[in-house]
């Protein structure tokens, strides 16, 4: 990584129930085509948890201002300056009804169906640490948008 542009800060909330959790299909932008959870920038003068809760209501339209950090996961895109700085964020507790959004198309999954396949490639190192409760630090390096050439994962006692 040659450079250094400042991280660019984002974040990804997901919203479990007992035994399902919410994904949302990515229909344009950054990640378009895959399921994820929902996020986006951290605007100047917001708090990451802020961003979260904006960013969550903006695409699912829930409310959910107890979100819980349970990790930080940085990406390196080879030939790519900028790292990506992803706060993670989760929670039970929420209001409202998902639906969907310019951005957004949710949709509730069984914890035992999560589509890792048309998800980022790293979501299946660090969904089960999030599903058990645990907390993570993570660094993927990406060679283009598919490929995964080296990473570092690591439960941490506080996030
Ligand atoms: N799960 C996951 N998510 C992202 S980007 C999430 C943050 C974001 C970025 C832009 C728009 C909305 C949300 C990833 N990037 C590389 N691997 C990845 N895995």
């Amino acid at each position: 990584r040659d450079g250094m542009a400042p991280n660019k800060r984002l974040t990804l909330a997901f919203v479990q129930e007992a035994g399902r959790i919410l994904l949302g299909y990515k229909k344009r932008g950054f990640g378009c085509g895959r399921w994820n959870g929902f996020g986006g920038k951290v605007h100047d003068g917001e708090t990451v948890h802020a961003g979260a809760v904006r960013e969550l209501e903006e695409e699912s339209a829930l409310i959910a201002p107890k979100l819980d950090k349970v990790g930080v996961l940085m990406f390196e895109f080879l030939g790519d300056p900028q790292l990506m700085e992803v706060h993670v964020f989760t929670t039970k507790h929420y209001s409202g009804t998902p639906s969907e959004s310019e951005e957004m198309r949710p949709k509730w999954y069984s914890l035992e169906e999560i589509p890792f396949k048309e998800m980022w490639p790293d979501d299946v190192y660090w969904f089960p640490l999030m599903l058990k409760g645990k907390h993570f630090y993570g660094y993927f390096t990406f060679k283009g948008m598919n490929d995964i050439v080296d990473y570092k994962l690591r439960e941490v006692e506080n996030i």
